[in-house]
């Protein structure tokens, strides 16, 4: 859309400003770190401390001082140079590896593995292993061999696909996102249109950003600011406005927060050295198992390993879709073959599998059905603790709540309830392409109090990206 059709949108009722900023935002994101380092190398010998390098594609000229300090986009080293979280040295809780598990025993998973899984042997470092549990009404014999033997490498096997290096990604992302050009001036142009701000217009911004879903504390706090500083500045001058809303917006979203990825192998209180487990939740559709699949395929390419757990095993086709794209990247899944298979089960040989494998990550998806409060609590909390029981008093390193930016106030509200189900320590917003919604960025994180660590941006298989606060915002105010 042409930006000058901004007004005409807003002045429609059309919502936007943060609305057409978060298409247009992935567009900016992509291009910010090369922006940035070209107004740093403009202006100071600001440090380009991502590393980030190339990135192709020209730069148009840019005569707004809004950008001048604006960081490099964090790229994906960035996002997965997580150092190890120092464990704290009092074990999780209901992880000690030794003491016999309360939890009700997990039922074999009867675990049909990809390619190389291992074999079922008893294994010394998960000596907690829930199927030996003490017993109890649902006790279960301990896990049965494979049912289907691991098939043997197929000769003429497809070749693997090679993920794209993040930088082609960018490129790509940006040629693609480009199309939808860059809007979201429509707030600035109702600041700037020469006559004053009367409270007329500051209802209309109030409209707009609630309609965005920027949440109704944001949107006062955003007003309340905008308006103190519009009056200090004395000036609807654009660029003194631009400037202004500029700064609250980067307020709101908070650059600050640390959105890196546990992604390493890291120490347990015990000493030993274990992959990373992430759990991935969230309403079905969301998109996690393909948020799954692409963050595989993002950790393949910076040469971690990786072992898969389907542990959505209330639709036998989410197994089937998770190993499918492990396997494009020669990465394992460990599944059940039986649909309603115990989640936790399958979680936990999940992590057997990734210490036995010795990889970087296991990432863990789960059906996460959204029945009712205790229902989810119920399920997402064992996953977790049974899963935690191989990790030699361990945590789970990250819980990444996947959010459909598209679904608004009912996507705000799971994630409410994900939210008090378990522990998340991070946003993975989806559908940031198709979305009017942009101002969810800001909604969730307030609400959740964790960062926004990464968006999906598209159905391909390398449309996630870390998400980029400055970039963002710039694409908010249509740079
Ligand atoms: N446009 C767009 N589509 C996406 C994105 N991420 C996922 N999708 C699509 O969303 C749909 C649902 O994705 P899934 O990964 O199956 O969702 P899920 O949460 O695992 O769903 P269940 O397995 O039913 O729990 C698929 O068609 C995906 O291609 C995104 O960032 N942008």
């Amino acid at each position: 859309m042409d930006p000058n059709d901004i007004l005409a949108v807003i002045a429609g009722g059309g919502g936007a400003f943060l609305v057409i900023g978060a298409g247009a935002w992935a567009y900016v994101r992509s291009r910010g770190g090369k922006k940035s380092s070209q107004d740093t190398t403009d202006t100071t010998d600001t440090t380009d401390s991502t590393g980030s390098t190339t990135r192709g594609g020209a730069d148009p000229a840019r005569s707004s001082t809004a950008v001048k300090d604006r960081p490099a986009a964090p790229t994906w080293a960035d996002t997965l140079a997580a150092p190890p979280e120092k464990p704290s040295s009092q074990p999780a809780e209901s992880a000690a590896p030794t003491e016999p598990s309360t939890e009700p025993a997990v039922e074999p998973t009867q675990q049909t593995p990809t390619q190389q899984v291992p074999a079922q042997e008893a294994d010394a470092t998960a000596p907690a292993e829930p199927a030996t549990a003490p017993a109890s009404e649902e006790a279960q014999p301990a896990p049965a061999e494979p049912a289907v033997e691991p098939e043997p490498e197929q000769p003429g096997a497809p070749a693997l696909e090679t993920p794209e290096a993040p930088g082609d990604r960018m490129v790509r992302l940006r040629e693609r996102l480009s199309r939808s050009g860059a809007l979201g001036r429509g707030i600035l142009g109702l600041l700037t249109r020469g006559s004053g701000v009367d409270e007329a217009t500051w209802d209309e911004i109030e409209e707009t950003l609630l309609m965005a879903d920027l949440g109704p504390d944001a949107t006062d706090e955003l007003l309340e600011n905008l308006r103190r500083r519009i009056q200090v500045l004395g000036t609807d001058d654009p660029a003194a406005v631009r400037e202004a809303l500029r700064e609250e917006l980067l307020t709101l979203i908070d650059p600050s927060l640390d959105r890196r990825l546990a992604a390493t192998r890291r120490d347990a209180p015990d000493g030993t050295v274990l992959p990373s487990v992430i759990l991935m939740v969230g309403v079905n559709g969301t998109g996690k198992t393909t948020t799954v699949g692409k963050l595989a395929r993002v950790l393949v390419a910076a040469e971690r390993s990786v072992v898969l757990g389907a542990a959505d095993t209330f639709r036998a086709a989410a197994a089937e879709q998770l190993t499918t794209w492990g396997s494009r990247v020669g990465v394992d899944t460990v599944r059940s073959d039986r649909e309603g298979a115990d989640p936790a089960a399958v979680a936990f040989d999940s992590v057997r599998t990734g210490i036995e494998q010795e990889v970087d990550v296991v990432i863990i998806d789960t059906a996460g059905r959204l029945q009712n409060k205790k229902g989810l609590m119920d399920e997402l909390g064992k996953v977790r603790r049974v899963a935690e029981k191989g990790l030699h008093g361990d945590k789970v390193a990250e819980v990444l709540l996947v959010i459909d930016a598209t679904t608004g106030q009912n996507g705000m509200q799971q994630a409410r309830v994900f939210s008090e189900a378990v522990d998340i320590t991070g946003i993975v917003l989806t559908k940031l392409d198709g979305t009017a919604k942009g101002g969810i960025v800001v909604n969730v994180q307030r609400e959740l109090g964790v960062p926004v660590k990464m968006v999906g941006l598209g159905e391909g298989v390398d449309d996630l990206t870390p998400f980029d606060p400055h970039g963002f915002v710039d694409a908010l105010l249509g740079d």
